[in-house]
């Protein structure tokens, strides 16, 4: 585009767990002046008022019944990413061991994947200059006409080892088959599965730095911005 105007851009980038979606979106969001969505810590924000709330994780049905209560509401700044229930700041409750490993089985309710996508077309609907939106179906089922879609991968040592960098004291090993589980129930659920999108760019970024990984995907959106 000339004159400056550039036209909003779409950017989805998804894939499995540690593969560095976060860290990349949040910093070619900050690069480029872009709006940036954590679509994992709505999912996670559900499931911690579910888990909040009494509710029966392993019974689809109270979960869904109740899927349109809490009202989740996320910062898009890239620099500063918020999210709130019920206007309570939940950005530290929602990465606790116990989220992690229920946040599976409430995001796979359809009833919740319904009302979160609605809440995600519209962030990305109403962003001036564009959006990065990170999750698992952003390229398949959230935002199919994105402008691009990234998919990235690592191996499960590598993500493991990221993860238990973060998680300090966790052993690799029991950080690597909880990755595994968790891709596995994300990969296999009905309703908009981990996939990658037939027009989804493979990065495999086992042997890549962030910084690496960073620039390709903002080479990308740039080629993209060029035949706009
Ligand atoms: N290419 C990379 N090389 C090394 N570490 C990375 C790379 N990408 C991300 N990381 C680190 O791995 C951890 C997980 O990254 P994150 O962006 O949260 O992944 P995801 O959102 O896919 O789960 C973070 O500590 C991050 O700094
Ligand atoms: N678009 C998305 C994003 C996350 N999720 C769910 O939310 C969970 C947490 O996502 P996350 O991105 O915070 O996970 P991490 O890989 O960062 O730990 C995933 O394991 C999925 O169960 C989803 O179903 N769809």
């Amino acid at each position: 585009m000339e004159n400056g105007a550039a036209q909003p851009v779409i950017v989805a980038i998804d894939g499995p767990s540690g593969t560095g979606k976060s860290s990349t979106s949040k910093a070619v969001a900050a690069q480029l002046g872009l709006s940036y969505l954590d679509t994992g810590a709505q999912y996670r924000a559900i499931t911690w008022w579910m888990v909040s709330n009494g509710i029966d994780i392993d019974d689809p049905t109270a979960i869904a019944a109740v899927a349109g209560k809490p009202e989740i509401v996320s910062g898009t700044d890239p620099a500063d990413p918020t999210i709130t229930v019920d206007g309570t700041d939940v950005a530290g409750p929602i990465r606790t061991p116990e989220v992690t490993s229920k946040v599976s089985a409430v995001s796979a309710v359809p009833e919740v994947r319904a009302r979160i996508t609605e809440l995600q077309r519209s962030l990305a609907a109403s962003a001036e200059r564009g959006i990065v939106v990170e999750g698992r179906d952003i390229g398949t089922t959230v935002l199919p006409d994105a402008d691009l879609k990234i998919f990235l991968t690592a191996s499960a040592e590598a993500r493991a080892a990221r993860r238990s960098g973060e998680l300090k004291g966790a052993d690799v090993q029991s950080t690597r088959e909880a990755l595994i589980k968790r891709d596995a129930a994300d990969s296999s659920r009905k309703t908009s599965p981990l996939a990658k999108a037939d027009d989804a760019v493979e990065v495999d970024t086992t042997e890549l730095t962030l910084a690496q990984v960073i620039e390709c995907v903002v080479t990308l959106v740039g080629e993209k911005r060029a035949v706009k």
